[in-house]
C-alpha cells in the first residue's frame, strides 16, 4: 500500500503548484481522508481528518471524479452536517490512483464566483491537468517505496552478509565492489570513503579474469592492501545468460590453518598411562615405547588386531614434543587403492575428474609439524610404497597433479598386523622402505602371550562400561575371570573389550557370573563344567602361566618344569592341552 504521507512534501509542492496555476485553493488527502498538503486556510489544518469529506468520501468509494457546482444542494451533501452553512461556491475532486488501489484525493474549492467560473469553464481541460498531477503524485510515491524496500534489502543483505564467517565481496560487471561486509573490510583493509575496485583489493590476474569471463574460481591469493594471503572462492553472477558480475568469499589462510590445527589435534589424549597391563612383555614394551617417545625416529608398530597399535602410537605422540600438533591417523587397508594416493598427498584443483574445486589438503599436509600414523602399511600398494619413501627421504611432498614439492615435518608412525619380513620376502613390500619404517620396531604381544594382564583389562573395561552405560555391577565372579583368562582372545584387547560391555549390558545390576558370558567364550572350557575338576585345571592352568611369566624368558621351559615339581615333557604337553600362547611374536 502506498502512504501520500510518505512523500509529503512533494504532495504540498504540488498542491502548491496547482493553486498558484488555478489561483484557487487546493487540498490533498489520503486514503483515510487525512489532510497530507493543502494551500489558504487548508495549510494550518493539515494532518487532521476530514470529516465532513463526504464528496471526497464519495470519490475515494467509486474512484470518479465529481464536479459540484451547488455545495449544499447537491445530493453528496445531503448528509453533510454544514449543509445550508457552506462556503463553498464550488468543488472539483478527483481520486489517486495506484495500480488497483485509490490512495488518496485531490480537491479544488472556490470561495467565490470568479474562481467558480474559472473552475466551470474549463472543466474538461481541468480534469485532464488534475489527473497528469495524480499521476505525478503516483509516479512518485511509487518511486518512493521501491527505493524504500530496495534499501531494506540492501541493509538485510548486509546484516546477513555480516553474519558469515568469511569476508564476502559483491562484484559488478566493472569489477566494482558495490557491498561488502564488514570482515571483508578488516581482510582487505577497505576504507569506507572510498568505492573500490576488484584490482585495488586482491592481487592476481587469475582472480579477475574469472570474474571478467563469469567463470568460477577457487585458491590462494594475495591481498593488495595487506600482507596476508587470502583463500578466495569466485561464484560469478550471469542474468539470462549475461555475466553481472560475481560473489568473493573471502577467508585468511592462516585462520583456516588454525582451525585445521585445532580439529585435528585429538581432543583425546592418550597417555601410557591408560594402556593397561603390567605382565612383563607389557612392562618392557612400554619402557622402550616411552624411551623412543620423545626421538624423531621412524617406528613400526607390529601386533595382530585389538593390540592397541594406535592406543601404542597415540601415546607416543602424547609423549613427545609434537603433542600440541595434529595425530593424524589414516588405516591404509581400509581406503579404496586410487583414493588412497590423493588422500595421502593432496590434489590439485582440476587434477582429475570430480577433483574438488580448490583441490585438496593430504594427511600428510595435515599432520605438518605433528604425527601421522599410518595403520595397515602392509596393505599398502606397491606405487604408494615408492611415494612414501620419497616423503620419509626428503621431507617433503607432492601433490597429486601438482608440481610444488611442499616441505614438511612430519613423524611417521607406521602399524601393520601382517608379517612385514615375509611381505618383503614375496615382493608384496619394498625391503628398503621396510628398513627405513623398522629403525626401531615396537611389537605388541597377543593377549594370549600375556593372559595375566586379562583380570586387570577385566576390571578397567568394568568400570569404564559401568560408567558409560550407568548400570551398576557390583562385580565379577573369580570363576568368570578365571574362565576369561583361559581363553586364547583372537580378537585381543578389543574382542575382551567387546565381551566385557556384553557383559555389562545383560547382567542388569549385581555380580558378573559365568553362565552371562557369551557361548564362544564359555565353550572353551565349559564342556569340563559339569566336571568337578573344572577348578582344578584352571589352578593347574594358572600355575603353569605363573611358572612360565616367573622364569619369563622362552627356552627356559626346564626351570619352569622344575618349579613346578613336573618334567619337561609334561610341562609341554600341558601347555598344549591349556592352549597357553606359545604362538609367534614378531621380535
Ligand atoms: N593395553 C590396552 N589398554 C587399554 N585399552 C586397550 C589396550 N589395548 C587395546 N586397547 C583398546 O582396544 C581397542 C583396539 O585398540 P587399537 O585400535 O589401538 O588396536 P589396533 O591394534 O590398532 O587394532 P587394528 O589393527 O584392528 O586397527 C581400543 O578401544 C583400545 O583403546
Amino acid at each position: 500500500m502506498y502512504h501520500l504521507n510518505d512523500i509529503q512534501s512533494t504532495v504540498q509542492q504540488t498542491a502548491d503548484a496547482i493553486a498558484a496555476a488555478l489561483k484557487i485553493e487546493v487540498e490533498i488527502a489520503d486514503a483515510d481522508l487525512i489532510r497530507v498538503a493543502g494551500t489558504g486556510k487548508y495549510k494550518s489544518r493539515l494532518g487532521s481528518p476530514m470529516n465532513d469529506g463526504f464528496v471526497y468520501r464519495h470519490v475515494m468509494k467509486t474512484g470518479v471524479s465529481v464536479i459540484i457546482d451547488n455545495p449544499g444542494h447537491n445530493e453528496l451533501c445531503q448528509p453533510c452536517p454544514s449543509r445550508g452553512k457552506c462556503l463553498e461556491y464550488a468543488e472539483v475532486a478527483i481520486p489517486i490512483r495506484a495500480d488497483d488501489q485509490i490512495i488518496g484525493v485531490i480537491g479544488l474549492v472556490s470561495f467565490n464566483e470568479e474562481q467558480t467560473k474559472r473552475l466551470m469553464d474549463n472543466k474538461q481541460s481541468l480534469l485532464l491537468f488534475l489527473e497528469k498531477m495524480a499521476e505525478l503524485l503516483v509516479g512518485k510515491v511509487v518511486e518512493n517505496q521501491q527505493t524504500h524496500e530496495s534499501e531494506l534489502l540492501s541493509s538485510q543483505l548486509l546484516t546477513v552478509l555480516n553474519l558469515l564467517h568469511d569476508g564476502i565481496l559483491l562484484i559488478n560487471a566493472q569489477q566494482q565492489v558495490t557491498h561488502y561486509n564488514t570482515l571483508a573490510a578488516k581482510l582487505m583493509d577497505i576504507d569506507e570513503k572510498q568505492e573500490p575496485v576488484l584490482y585495488q583489493l586482491l592481487d592476481d590476474k587469475r582472480l579477475w579474469f574469472a570474474v571478467e569471463r563469469g567463470e568460477p574460481f577457487s585458491g590462494p591469493i594475495q591481498g593488495k592492501r595487506v600482507a596476508t594471503q587470502l583463500y578466495c572462492d569466485v561464484v560469478p553472477i550471469k542474468n539470462n545468460g549475461v555475466i553481472e558480475g560475481a560473489v568473493i568469499s573471502v577467508k585468511d589462510i592462516k585462520q583456516i590453518k588454525k582451525l585445521v590445527k585445532e580439529a585435528t589435534v585429538s581432543e583425546i589424549e592418550t597417555h601410557f598411562s591408560q594402556i593397561i597391563g603390567d605382565s612383563p612383555k607389557m612392562k618392557a614394551l612400554k619402557a622402550m615405547a616411552l624411551h623412543v617417545a620423545p626421538s624423531q625416529a621412524t617406528l613400526l608398530i607390529q601386533g595382530e588386531s585389538g593390540t592397541g597399535k594406535e592406543l601404542l602410537a597415540r601415546a607416543i605422540h602424547q609423549s613427545s614434543k609434537r603433542k600440541g600438533h595434529a595425530f593424524i591417523a589414516i588405516n591404509c587397508g581400509a581406503i579404496p587403492e586410487n583414493l588412497l594416493e590423493s588422500e595421502l598427498f593432496g590434489y590439485e584443483e582440476g587434477s582429475f575428474t570430480g577433483a574438488r574445486r580448490g583441490g585438496k589438503l593430504g594427511k600428510f599436509e595435515l599432520a605438518h609439524n605433528g604425527t601421522i600414523f599410518l595403520d595397515e602399511i602392509g596393505d599398502m600398494p606397491l606405487h604408494l610404497q615408492v611415494k612414501i619413501l620419497r616423503v620419509l627421504q626428503e621431507r617433503r611432498v607432492e601433490r597429486v597433479g601438482g608440481t610444488r614439492s611442499i616441505p614438511l615435518d612430519v613423524r611417521i608412525l607406521a602399524a601393520t598386523h601382517r608379517d612385514l619380513d615375509a611381505l618383503v620376502k614375496t615382493g608384496e613390500f619394498r625391503e628398503d622402505l621396510f628398513y627405513r619404517l623398522n629403525v626401531i620396531p615396537l611389537t605388541i604381544p597377543p593377549l594370549r602371550d600375556r593372559l595375566e594382564d586379562v583380570p586387570v583389562l577385566v576390571q578397567f573395561y568394568l568400570d569404564y562400561y559401568a560408567t558409560v552405560t550407568d548400570r551398576s555391577v557390583s562385580g565379577i565372579t573369580q570363576e568368570t575371570i578365571d574362565i576369561l583368562a583361559a581363553y586364547p582372545w583372537p580378537g585381543n584387547v578389543r574382542e575382551l573389550g567387546n565381551v566385557v560391555e556384553y557383559c555389562v549390558t545383560m547382567v542388569a545390576g549385581g555380580e558378573i557370573t559365568a553362565d552371562i558370558l557369551p557361548q564362544r567364550i564359555k565353550s572353551v572350557l565349559i564342556p569340563q563344567a559339569q566336571n568337578s575338576s573344572l577348578n582344578l585345571k584352571l589352578l593347574e592352568r594358572e600355575a603353569i602361566m605363573k611358572a612360565l611369566t616367573l622364569v619369563d624368558i622362552e627356552g627356559h621351559k626346564d626351570d619352569a618344569a622344575k618349579l613346578l615339581g613336573i618334567s619337561r615333557a609334561t610341562l609341554y604337553r600341558k601347555i598344549k592341552d591349556y592352549q597357553i600362547g606359545e604362538t609367534k611374536t614378531f621380535s
